[in-house]
């Protein structure tokens, strides 16, 4: 079984994520490299600056990255797999311009990059090939010969993604006080982000209603209800929730936000709610601080039992979905028939983002697509 370990045509991984400062000097550049250009109101910024300083300005982000980077090694190590793994940012250091010119200087050609970010939208699919583009172009303009990057297909439904997160969430139940477990509701949380986003994110033909969004967070929120119930006999009610909005108020983001729903659930005589935050792949500050500090710190007020359960971080499972998506993709890249492993009802998403998927305010050349300006 060669194909097992050929990871041929790539010749290098690259894990492309968004970057968070690593002490209180970095947190103000990091925010401004953020939001350049995209309107966020400065109470806004000052207020998740604070956020930052409460855990020492030092995001939770880049050691969650340091420790999937060593289980992304020992992975392909342990299988025989000979594939460099590098690591590089959008928004702070390692920054992906950096990381791309010392790929380069190591020779390598054909770069497959996964991000920390399993579903589509703007905010988390094109925008990481905007900047992938970005990068290219100072590449570029340096006189350096470019590589060529694909970009693997969002992950959200591999099992590899989501058994960690069922675990995580039986775990939560279980810990819940007992006389109120098995009233408990999961309250599936995720990014907010703007309605018109939402409903534009994906390919056309899926665009309005939230579109490929909130479609693929719904289809792993079922799967992760589904398997709770069959393991504990219990059908426990759920909704999709959000969390992080920013921006202008006047302008409408995806709700309800998970204070509210912890408000609403409270009132309706609801005992105990298992949070869930399926929408990020490890628990950086958006989990730290907008659930395990805002949100528990809401329920606190409200006398509500509430846990949050785990993301899947650096989980050996999940390094090795990366490991099965990276020889999935190497193959149907060789034309080798491939069935792609993925769950529930949308079944695998495409490898190659088709024109016009989850579009940006102002159109901005993206790497990695079928529109890419770049081979
Ligand atoms: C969909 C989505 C993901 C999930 C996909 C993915 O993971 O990429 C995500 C992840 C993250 N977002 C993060 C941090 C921030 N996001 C911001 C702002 C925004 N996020 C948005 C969306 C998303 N964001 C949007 C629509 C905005 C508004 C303006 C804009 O379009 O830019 C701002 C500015 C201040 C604020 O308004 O909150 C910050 C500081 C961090 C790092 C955490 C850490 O440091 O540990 C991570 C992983
Ligand atoms: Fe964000």
């Amino acid at each position: 079984m060669p194909d097992a370990l050929d990871a041929t045509p790539y010749d290098a991984l690259l894990l492309l994520s968004f970057g968070g400062p690593e002490g209180p000097d970095d947190v103000l550049p990091f925010l401004e490299n953020v939001t350049r250009g995209r309107g966020i109101p400065k109470e806004r910024l000052k207020e998740v600056g604070q956020h930052y300083f409460l855990f020492g300005g030092v995001s939770p982000i880049n050691d969650q990255n340091r420790a999937l980077l060593e289980a992304l090694r020992k992975e392909f190590a342990g299988h025989g797999l000979d594939l460099p793994v590098y690591w590089g940012n959008r928004n702070w250091a390692p920054y992906l311009t950096d990381t791309l010119r010392e790929m380069i200087g190591d020779g390598r050609r054909r770069i497959l990059v996964i991000a920390t970010s399993a579903y589509a939208s703007y905010s988390g699919c094109r925008q990481y090939r905007e900047d992938l583009a970005g990068a290219l172009a100072t590449l570029e303009a340096e006189g350096l010969e470019l590589p060529r990057i694909d970009k693997l297909r969002h992950y959200f439904n591999h099992p590899g993604f989501v058994e960690p997160m069922i675990e995580g969430v039986l775990k939560s139940l279980a810990e819940l006080p007992e006389d109120v477990r098995e009233s408990a509701h999961l309250a599936f949380t995720t990014h907010s982000i703007p309605t018109s986003a939402a409903d534009t994110s994906g390919p056309v033909e899926g665009h309005g209603d939230g579109g490929a969004y909130v479609e693929q967070h719904l289809v792993v929120a079922q799967l992760i209800a589904d398997a709770v119930r069959e393991e504990t006999g219990i059908e426990h009610p759920w909704r999709l929730v959000y969390q992080s909005r920013s921006g202008a108020p006047h302008i409408p983001w995806l709700e309800p936000d998970i204070c509210d729903h912890l408000e609403e659930l409270h009132g309706s005589g609801v005992p105990a709610v298992v949070m869930a935050p399926i929408g990020f792949v490890s628990d950086h500050m958006e989990v730290l601080y907008d659930l395990d500090t805002e949100a528990k710190a809401k329920a606190e007020e409200l006398g509500l039992p509430v846990r949050r359960s785990a993301t899947v971080g650096a989980d050996p499972r999940f390094a090795a979905a990366i490991r099965e998506l990276v020889l999935e993709r190497a193959a149907t890249e060789r034309g080798r028939p491939v069935t792609p492993c993925a769950l529930g009802a949308l079944g695998a998403s495409h490898d190659l983002c088709p024109v016009g998927c989850c579009p940006g305010r102002v159109p901005k050349p993206a790497a990695a697509g079928a529109d890419s300006p770049y081979a």
